[in-house]
């Protein structure tokens, strides 16, 4: 029998998440039934998106929702082979059992020396977001201007490095004065630390003096109403996320923004990565491809230990990490 460890949500979050809203418990776990595989989290996945879904689609007591990259340890099924590593969405799990529903196979092309946990950032869910909210949302053209907040992070960090392969020129901004100095290390031709210029105007007025034509949104609040006056006209803005607004009990009220909206004639879309699954694996030997070249640099923040899956979480909505936050277990 195998002892699984698993992390619950005890309670409900309460603007940032807490040590004390998590519960660390063991299940024993059934042996395998025909069809059945024990599967390991070797690499596993903290996220912003857990924060809001949590309340939109958890319990108090449920597991924490969560993808890893697991190894197969022993199969009942014959389309996995035991030793084998898979991208599984299975959980905040050290272990657990899977009938193979859902379970994405590494690409057999992926290289030894490439760490197995870009299937989980810059050639997982994260880079696919970049991939597909530049492509099919901004579509971004040569010869644009491109503007990404939380940069420095595992989909920010991917959109300026596409843009920059797209012919694009890039500013991008964060919350330290390291990560505003690894975006120009890989490749940004702007970059500021949105905690401490003097002016969010000016800083997006210095850094692109005629405005952007895309916009790749991950923060929302106060940055974007501001953000939304240097678009050009029939600029783009991709809405990927909001994650100033996550760990607020109360949403922030921003400026109105039809008013630019209308006189620039702009195109706001929202977008959820989920709808290109039917292009993942396009998307994935696109990355893989970039990345092998040296074109798409990556960073991870890895975290090391099962215990310290909370600490990670809340870290990266703290913005504590550079690049794609994962548990090394
Ligand atoms: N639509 C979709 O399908 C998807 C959307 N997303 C969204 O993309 C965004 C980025 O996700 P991801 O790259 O995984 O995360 P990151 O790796 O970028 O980590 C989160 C980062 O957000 C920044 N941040 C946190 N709080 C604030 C705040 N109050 N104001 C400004 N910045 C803040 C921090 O960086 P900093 O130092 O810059 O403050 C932090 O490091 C999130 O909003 C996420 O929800 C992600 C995947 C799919
Ligand atoms: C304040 C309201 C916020 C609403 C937007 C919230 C989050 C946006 C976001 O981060 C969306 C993330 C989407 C993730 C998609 C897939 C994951 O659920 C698991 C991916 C599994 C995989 O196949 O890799």
């Amino acid at each position: 029998m195998v002892t699984a460890k698993v992390w619950v949500l005890k309670k409900h979050f309460q603007g940032f998440p807490k040590p004390s809203d998590f519960d660390l418990k063991k299940i024993e776990l059934p042996s395998l039934q025909d069809g059945e595989l024990l599967l390991e989290s070797v690499f596993l996945s903290v996220d912003p998106y857990m924060r809001p879904y949590s309340q939109r689609d958890m319990k108090e007591g449920d597991v924490m929702i969560g993808t890893q990259v697991a190894r197969i340890v022993e199969s009942k099924n014959p389309a996995f082979a035991a030793g084998a590593f898979v991208v599984a969405n299975s959980g905040w799990r050290s272990h657990f059992i899977s009938d193979g529903k859902g379970l994405h196979l590494l690409p057999s092309s992926w290289p030894e020396s490439l760490p197995k946990s870009l299937a989980l950032g810059t050639v997982g869910m994260p880079g696919l977001t970049a991939y597909f909210g530049l492509f099919e949302v901004c579509k971004m053209k040569p010869g644009e201007t491109v503007l990404v907040n939380a940069a420095a992070g595992a989909v920010g960090s991917v959109v300026g490095q596409l843009a920059k392969i797209g012919g694009c020129k890039v500013v991008g901004c964060a919350g330290s004065d390291d990560k505003v100095a690894y975006l120009k290390k890989i490749g940004f031709d702007e970059a500021f630390n949105y905690k401490t210029v003097t002016s969010l105007d000016e800083a997006l007025s210095k850094a692109s003096p005629d405005g952007y034509d895309c916009f790749f949104d991950n923060v929302g609040g106060e940055f974007s109403s501001i953000a939304i006056n240097h678009m050009k006209k029939h600029g783009r803005i991709a809405v990927c996320g909001a994650i100033s607004q996550y760990n607020d009990s109360v949403p922030q009220k921003g400026p109105y923004v039809q008013i630019p909206m209308i006189f620039k004639e702009l195109r706001m879309e929202g977008f959820i990565v989920t709808s290109w699954n039917n292009r993942r694996e396009e998307g994935q030997k696109a990355l893989l491809k970039w990345v092998l070249e040296g074109k798409v640099k990556f960073h991870e923040q890895v975290t090391e230990g099962f215990e310290n899956m909370p600490a990670a979480f809340i870290g990266m909505l703290r913005g504590e990490n550079l690049g794609k936050a994962i548990v090394k277990v």
